[in-house]
């Protein structure tokens, strides 16, 4: 295993690795042949994608080549609002999703946009961020590229961090991640128990060698993060999967109704890959381990819960023991 200023690249079975131990200079040293390709997603994102675009721009990409990203490229999901003309005043490669390769027609979503960047990109690293950031820095680029810099075993990068809830007031009401919470935790611990070392599953920065994408179905909505991951886990294993803490990161949020569109789209992604080993149909275990995460000291610590998940047999399948009267007799006096 190589390491990086004397630290072992991140590993899902130990702590999450922070940002702030790989300096860009460091990475650019060992980015040797690669070339980056980052990556941003927007669909009526006129208010943030500038600044991500500007600011990742400004501090990796230089105009006569050689920085330590090679292109910002912006994929427009047919935004109703200014998204394309200011992030392209901004300094990004702008796309519409649905004039890349028209020859494969168009479906509206962030898988899509995903799927259709590989088609417009030449990084054979990619760096997928989200355009509608507001607490974050350009560590998410640098902490997310080194795990794929520094170990050729690593094929996926996951982004950890506080995700709050900040309300209109700008209070800081809960902790978001409710998709993940509600939906992609429960489903990997059912289904995958062996990803439950991943912090933040659906984390929407995250980082992937090119070939390895390039060879998953993605779903064409919000499943695409939960699709690699799992893919990622099938094809390579837990190793080679990396996390990395990159501290807090803020966003716009759905209200909950649309984020019931979010799950539908999680799970069937999810539930495609549920029986791929080909081992049947998953037996529910008596209780499942539901691990879920707060930030300590030593970073995100996990905290495992067993949930009962089994089933008692029809009532009328069990007959009464011989001796017993039907009737409440269990009644408490
Ligand atoms: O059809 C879509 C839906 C979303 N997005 C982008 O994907 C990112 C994540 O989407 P969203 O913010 O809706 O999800 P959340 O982060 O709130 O779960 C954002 O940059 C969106 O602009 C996109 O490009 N196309
Ligand atoms: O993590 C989640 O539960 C959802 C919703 O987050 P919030 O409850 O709005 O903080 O957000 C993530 O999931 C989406 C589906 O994978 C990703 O596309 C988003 O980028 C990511 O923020």
């Amino acid at each position: 295993m190589s390491e990086m200023d004397g630290h072992q690249p991140h590993r899902v079975d130990r702590p999450a690795y922070r940002a702030s131990d790989w300096t860009p200079e460091a990475l650019l040293e060992r980015k040797g042949g690669h070339t980056v390709s980052v990556v941003v997603p927007a669909k009526d994102e006129e208010a943030t994608v500038a600044a991500v675009v500007e600011r990742i721009r400004a501090d990796f990409v230089r105009d006569g080549g050689g920085g330590l990203v090679d292109e910002v490229v912006v994929i427009d999901s047919d935004s109703s609002d200014r998204t394309a003309e200011v992030a392209r005043a901004a300094g990004a490669k702008v796309f519409s999703a649905n004039r890349i390769r028209p020859d494969l027609g168009s479906v509206p979503g962030k898988g899509e946009a995903l799927w259709k960047a590989q088609h417009v990109t030449r990084g054979d690293l990619l760096v997928f961020v989200d355009a509608d950031l507001v607490d974050w820095g350009t560590h998410f680029v640098t902490g997310l590229l080194a795990p794929l810099l520094v170990d050729d075993a690593v094929q996926l990068v996951k982004a950890v961090y506080d995700r709050p809830m900040i309300d209109a007031t700008g209070r800081e009401e809960e902790s978001g991640g409710r998709v993940t919470e509600l939906v992609a935790r429960p489903w990997l611990a059912l289904h995958r128990p062996g990803l439950a070392g991943v912090v933040q599953p659906l984390s929407g920065e995250w980082a992937i060698r090119r070939a390895a994408f390039a060879s998953y179905a993605v779903p064409v909505g919000y499943g695409v993060e939960i699709a690699a991951l799992v893919d990622t886990y099938d094809a390579h294993g837990i190793d080679a999967i990396a996390q990395v803490d990159l501290g807090r990161r803020t966003h716009r949020h759905h209200r909950h109704d649309t984020l019931g569109l979010m799950a539908v789209q999680v799970l069937a992604a999810a539930d495609r890959r549920r029986e791929r080993s080909g081992a049947g149909p998953v037996r529910a275990e008596e209780t499942v381990g539901l691990t879920q995460y707060a930030r300590g000291q030593a970073g995100f610590e996990p905290r495992v819960t067993a949930v009962a998940t089994g089933e008692r047999p029809p009532a009328d399948s069990v007959g009464m023991p011989a001796h017993a009267e039907p009737g409440p007799r269990a009644e408490s006096r």
